[in-house]
């Protein structure tokens, strides 16, 4: 685990030092579009953001960073956050979700991929709920509140000359993957198993984030618009958000491609309520998030049909499932029981991983983990990284972008590689001139 701090009080285990923060919140007059106010040329790590229908948390700068890895990726987050809420003061007027001490996370998909996992507490959030706002400064201890002046930035310049290429397989050698994926299954190995594939994008110039969060955030108002460390995206999945007890999960799995003609849209919806293949690949997803959270739960709902979430690109089965938590688990606690989810890795989940493995041929980064953010009560809400790209920390005019589907016995590789090409459909466009 490596830490950089702001300031040098002991963590818990004697070990890891935390940063003893001042936090203050302050509710503020409508600062109109968040994003607008986040400060041009700051890296893709220092912009934060966590939004849907301009509601939400948006941050930069960094007061304090963990850095974890590994199978303890979140057992690590949660002690540093333990200990940086117990040495840190907070002085929060406002008591709404996101204002306070917050933090944002991101995990690496597999615990032995080498991006691990952060939480970064910024210096500055601004958060908006309904018709309440406000700012939040994080500052070391001792160090005097400073100034935010906050007004709209510069306007973001769309990103220049981004040429494609592909990742770690060729289309022809992915749908092979899904192939082979599908035999396994048929052979009785496995039930479900969801691949994801990858491709290259180069800039001319530096990617500004800000760019693709504004594009994003306008024209898929259903998601959520994150960017956690360089990982930026528009998730319609929502892992787990946890507030005052209350547990609620958007699972999604089933998905058919938009054809733009609203008349045939609405037909394509009706056939995915009653597509068999799809309705049983949903299946496996919920229960793998109803059996992960029961533990965690004095009761939960499950509803017993799913329903159509219509997307610009996609149209997905989704199911909200809602609990009422019984234990004294966080949300970032929850993330990492629920995760990996049957939506992202496949049933039985031990077999489902060890062929995606085998046959993606590439490590997911944090793509397909949970990303979001934390308080310091614990609540938060945790998306999974779906529909997003990794900004390269070497050459920010570099992004990797991902996408993956459920495969199931009644999968055909070319439908569902038109299906991850409609999945990277909001990046790309995100990364138009
Ligand atoms: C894996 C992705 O999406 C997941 C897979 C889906 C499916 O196969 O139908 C639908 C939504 C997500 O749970 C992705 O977007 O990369």
């Amino acid at each position: 685990m490596t830490i950089s701090t702001t300031s040098s009080a002991t963590g818990t285990d004697g070990s890891a030092p935390v940063p003893a923060l001042r936090v203050v919140t302050r509710r503020i007059a409508d600062p109109g579009d968040l994003l607008a106010l986040v400060p041009a040329d700051l890296p893709a790590t220092q912009v934060f953001s966590w939004l849907r229908r301009g509601d939400g948390i948006v941050g930069w700068g960094a007061a304090g960073r963990v850095d974890t890895s590994g199978a303890e990726r979140f057992a690590e987050a949660s002690r540093w956050w333990t200990a940086l809420v117990a040495e840190s003061s907070v002085d929060d007027e406002v008591r709404l979700p996101g204002s306070g001490l917050v933090a944002f996370g991101s995990m690496a998909y597999s615990s032995s991929s080498p991006a691990g996992g952060t939480l970064i507490v910024p210096s500055v959030v601004v958060g908006r709920r309904g018709d309440q706002a406000w700012l939040t400064t994080c500052t070391p201890a001792g160090e005097a509140t400073p100034s935010v002046v906050l007004e709209p930035s510069t306007v973001p310049a769309a990103s220049a000359g981004v040429s494609f290429g592909d990742g770690s397989l060729t289309p022809t050698q992915w749908m092979g993957a899904v192939a082979t994926a599908v035999s396994r299954i048929t052979a009785g190995e496995l039930d479900k198993c969801v691949l994801a594939r990858d491709l290259t994008a180069r800039a001319r110039t530096p990617l500004d984030t800000r760019t693709l969060l504004q594009r994003l955030s306008t024209s898929y108002p259903n998601t959520w618009a994150f960017s956690v460390d360089g990982l930026v995206g528009a998730t319609p999945e929502m892992l787990v958000r946890l507030e005052r007890g209350l547990i609620t999960s958007r699972v999604l799995a089933g998905t058919i491609r938009r054809t733009g003609d609203d008349e045939r849209d609405l037909s394509l919806a009706a056939h995915l309520a009653r597509s068999s293949k799809d309705l049983v690949e949903h299946e496996y997803a919920v229960r793998s998030v109803a059996d992960r959270l029961a533990p965690h739960c004095d009761s939960i709902n499950v509803p017993e049909s799913p329903f159509v979430l219509h997307l610009p690109n996609v149209m997905h089965l989704a199911t909200d499932v809602a609990g009422v938590l019984s234990s004294r688990s966080t949300s970032l606690a929850l993330a990492e029981a629920l995760h990996p989810s049957a939506a992202v890795c496949g049933t039985p989940r031990d077999v489902a991983d060890t062929l995606i493995s085998e046959l993606e041929h590439m490590d997911r980064g944090r793509y397909a983990g949970p990303v979001g953010w934390l308080s310091a009560d614990g609540d938060g809400e945790w998306g999974i990284a779906l529909r997003s790209g990794a900004i390269s920390a070497d050459d920010p005019r570099e992004i990797r972008l991902f996408a993956g589907c459920g495969i199931v016995a009644g999968s055909d590789p070319a439908a569902e590689l038109a299906e991850s090409d409609a999945k990277l459909v909001p990046m790309r466009d995100a990364l138009s001139s």
